[in-house]
């Protein structure tokens, strides 16, 4: 686990063995400890490089061991001060890069040299953790207190480049770095090391630090949004301010204790393990990923050139694709053209046409015209006229039918649903929706070139708004239900926001803009003229239904771009919401119209009524076999919907709450509501809680006696 091997005659080589990114397990530790006494008494060495197997130094501790409740092997902060100690140099030779753990690992070296490639960070924020094995104490004595907190609180990767700048790197060097850092090592063996010992240095002086880490702490709250461990961070990297060493150490450690087996960090590592598992799809006919190869793809087209086109087109050709960008309008297509620009700045291969025909020999097209079933049937008619034959064709739709988009191709096995979040070209998430006669190829494709563009993908089967808006439905339902019933925007929106939402519910709505929706409704026939005359406003099919985002739009109140909705903006396209008196009356006169009596809510109801609302339709989602498994519901959730990560996703949230008390509160609200299907707690929930709430990762064996075959 660390080879350990004498070069240049007096330099103890020791490497780190632990595919694929060098993590420090127990026998990693253990081999770095005896490695490291061994070169202590090895009376021919005279210095120490430490390196990475495979151009990658170490990616950090082990997050797969953090479940243990007691860790075998050496602890991290014993490794770590036996190599500080040394009375021979020791120099981090750091390719690929040093995280978390890695990156302490490497401070305790008395000096350390990197790859100009190189990346360097503190990551464990986002595992609900901090840099707990000296990073806390030793990087703010290196590079001072507001580099290291800001490096600590935002868990970026600094490049080579600005670590060599702050001092983190002595040297950025282009060959190899090992044996840069050979040379180096011996040009520094029998030179005094006190200095490069960090636990030995104070922290560099800062004037008015009272002042900044209170300015500091108020920051992160109003950032952190619920999560702890920005805040510890803080509290920590203040320790290291105020405390001497061996102190501060005593601090990390029992800051560390809070958080270490906490809800949030649980979370956060959940999170970290379901971005990774949707690499590993699988379709219901057994297709899987590592089973099926994907089409090479150098060149695509997007069709449709509005905000989500333009966004597409961005990210295609950052992956490093060849793009034609089509679009039939010629004034929207000399504006997309200088918007894209402007988000590529200048770089990019992308060239435009209003002519469909330009996307003939593409590899790979994005269909991501208007929401318009008959618009889109005509686009993939064409398309399957235009394209070469075994040109993949893929929508952005975000609710329609890919079956019957496949239906008007003379493919349909080459007919996928890409499905992208806005900012197209920044949110993380991209659904890949396969329908029936979806072949394995084209999903390995889509699944292939979604990882080539950074995002995190995951495959799902086809169905009305696929997994994400599938179950943003009955949260949307709940909420509306809740402002009839006496809620207000600003009451719902806060409990929400108070759950860790950057955003509650409305003030979502207003951002995306109610049209949206209302365009559906219609489409779905729940709203429009011909619908509503001679029906009651509140009843369709014969369940509870909500009016007043239809209200809202024929008012023209859209949301943010028209400057109304369900807030008020100083103006069309204003940012910042405010209560609306008008908002407050036209609620009140809705009511009484209604005869519903306003109650208080509180905001207990309001997150039961809207969480439990998704949770159950998210079970629907697996026991219909649209998604393959929890884990990727809730990544959806958390890279397309930005649920906070410190709650894990909505699926592992039901299972930190517990599942039985989700259908205890489902139940109850049905109750309490039966003419709300969405409330009724679902045949898989039931039988979770039947066969005794088993942990997350074994619900796939509930689910697979159950699973209707879609
Ligand atoms: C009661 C209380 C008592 C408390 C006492 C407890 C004592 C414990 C002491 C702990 C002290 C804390 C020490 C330290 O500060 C904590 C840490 O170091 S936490 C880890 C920090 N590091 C990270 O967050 C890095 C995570 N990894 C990445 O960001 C990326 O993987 C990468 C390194 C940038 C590489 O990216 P890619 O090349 O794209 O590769 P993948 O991401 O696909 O990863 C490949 C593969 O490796 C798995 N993996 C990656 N990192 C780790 C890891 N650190 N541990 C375990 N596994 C890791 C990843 O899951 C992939 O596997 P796959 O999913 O494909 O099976």
């Amino acid at each position: 686990m660390a080879q350990y091997r004498v070069v240049s005659g007096s330099v103890a080589l020791i490497t780190i063995q632990n595919p694929p990114v060098n993590a420090l397990r127990a026998a990693v530790r253990e081999g770095l400890f005896n490695a490291i006494k061994r070169a202590s008494s090895d009376p021919q060495v005279r210095s120490v490089v430490l390196s990475g197997h495979n151009g990658t130094f170490c990616g950090g501790a082990d997050i797969k061991e953090f479940g243990n409740v007691s860790l075998p092997g050496p602890h991290l902060v014993e490794v770590f001060q036996l190599m500080e100690d040394l009375v021979k140099p020791v120099v981090a030779a750091i390719e690929g890069f040093a995280l978390g753990g890695g990156l302490e690992l490497a401070l305790a070296c008395h000096y350390r040299i990197g790859h100009s490639k190189a990346r360097v960070g503190f990551p464990e924020v986002n595992l609900g953790l901090f840099p707990g094995a000296g990073g806390s104490q030793r990087l703010p004595r290196l590079v001072g207190v507001p580099a290291a907190l800001d490096i600590i609180i935002t868990g970026r990767h600094v490049a080579a480049g600005e670590a060599l700048k702050l001092g983190l790197l002595d040297k950025v060097i282009d060959q190899n770095t090992v044996d840069a850092a050979v040379t180096f090592a011996k040009s520094v063996e029998g030179k005094p090391l006190d200095n490069h010992r960090l636990g030995n240095r104070p922290c560099p002086p800062l004037e008015n630090m009272d002042a900044f880490f209170e300015e500091a702490m108020k920051r992160v709250h109003s950032r952190a949004r619920g999560a702890v461990a920005p805040i510890t961070c803080v509290q920590a990297v203040r320790g290291a301010a105020t405390l001497p060493f061996h102190k501060g150490m005593e601090l990390e450690k029992m800051l560390l204790g809070t958080l270490f087996n906490s809800a949030q960090a649980q979370a956060s590592q959940y999170c970290f393990f379901a971005e990774r598992a949707g690499a590993r799809w699988s379709m219901p006919s057994g297709a899987r990923w590592d089973t099926c190869k994907a089409k090479p793809i150098g060149t695509a087209a997007v069709i449709g050139l509005g905000t989500m086109g333009r966004g597409i087109t961005v990210a295609l050709a950052r992956a490093g694709l060849s793009v034609v960008a089509v679009e039939t309008q010629e004034h929207q297509l000399a504006e997309a053209q200088r918007a894209v620009s402007r988000m590529l700045k200048g770089g990019g291969r992308v060239s435009y046409s209003p002519d469909l025909q330009a996307a003939a020999e593409v590899d790979l097209v994005v269909e991501a015209v208007f929401e318009d079933m008959a618009i889109k049937e005509k686009i993939f008619k064409q398309l399957s006229e235009v394209c070469k034959p075994g040109t993949l064709l893929t929508t952005n739709t975000s609710t329609l039918d890919i079956d019957r988009l496949a239906s008007c191709t003379r493919d349909p096995q080459l007919v996928v649903g890409m499905h992208f979040f806005a900012p197209a070209h920044i949110m993380r998430l991209l659904e890949v929706v396969y329908g029936p006669r979806s072949s394995p190829e084209a999903v390995a494709t889509a699944m292939q070139l979604g990882k080539r563009m950074g995002k995190v993908s995951v495959a799902v089967g086809n169905c009305t708004g696929f997994v994400g808006n599938r179950m943003l439905k009955p949260y949307l339902e709940q909420a509306n239900f809740l402002l009839e019933e006496g809620a207000t925007p600003e009451l719902v929106d806060a409990a929400l926001e108070e759950f860790g939402f950057p955003m509650g519910v409305f003030k979502m709505s207003d951002l995306s803009g109610l049209d949206v929706g209302w365009r559906v409704r219609k489409e779905e026939g729940l709203t429009g003229p011909g619908v509503t005359a001679g029906q009651p406003m509140r009843i369709r099919h014969s369940r509870r239904y909500s009016p007043l985002g239809d209200l809202m739009c024929e008012e023209g109140r859209y949301g943010q771009k028209t400057g109304s909705g369900w807030y008020l903006y100083d103006k069309p396209g204003g940012r910042v919401a405010r209560s609306d008196p008008w908002l407050r009356n036209f609620l009140e006169q809705y009511r009484a119209r209604h005869g519903l009596v306003a109650r208080r809510i509180s905001q207990q109801e309001v997150l039961e009524r809207c969480l439990y609302a998704l949770i159950n339709e998210g079970f629907r989602v697996l026991e219909d076999g649209i998604a393959a498994s929890p884990q990727n519901i809730d990544a959806i959730y958390v890279f397309g919907y930005s649920w906070p990560k410190h709650r894990g996703g909505p699926m592992f949230y039901a299972s930190q709450v517990g599942l039985a008390r989700v259908l205890e509160g489902l139940n109850h609200y049905h109750q309490a509501h039966p003419d709300v299907p969405h409330l009724e707690p679902c045949s898989l929930l039931r039988r979770l809680v039947a066969s005794g709430s088993p942990p997350i990762d074994k619900w796939s064996e509930v689910v697979k006696g159950h699973r209707s075959q879609l």
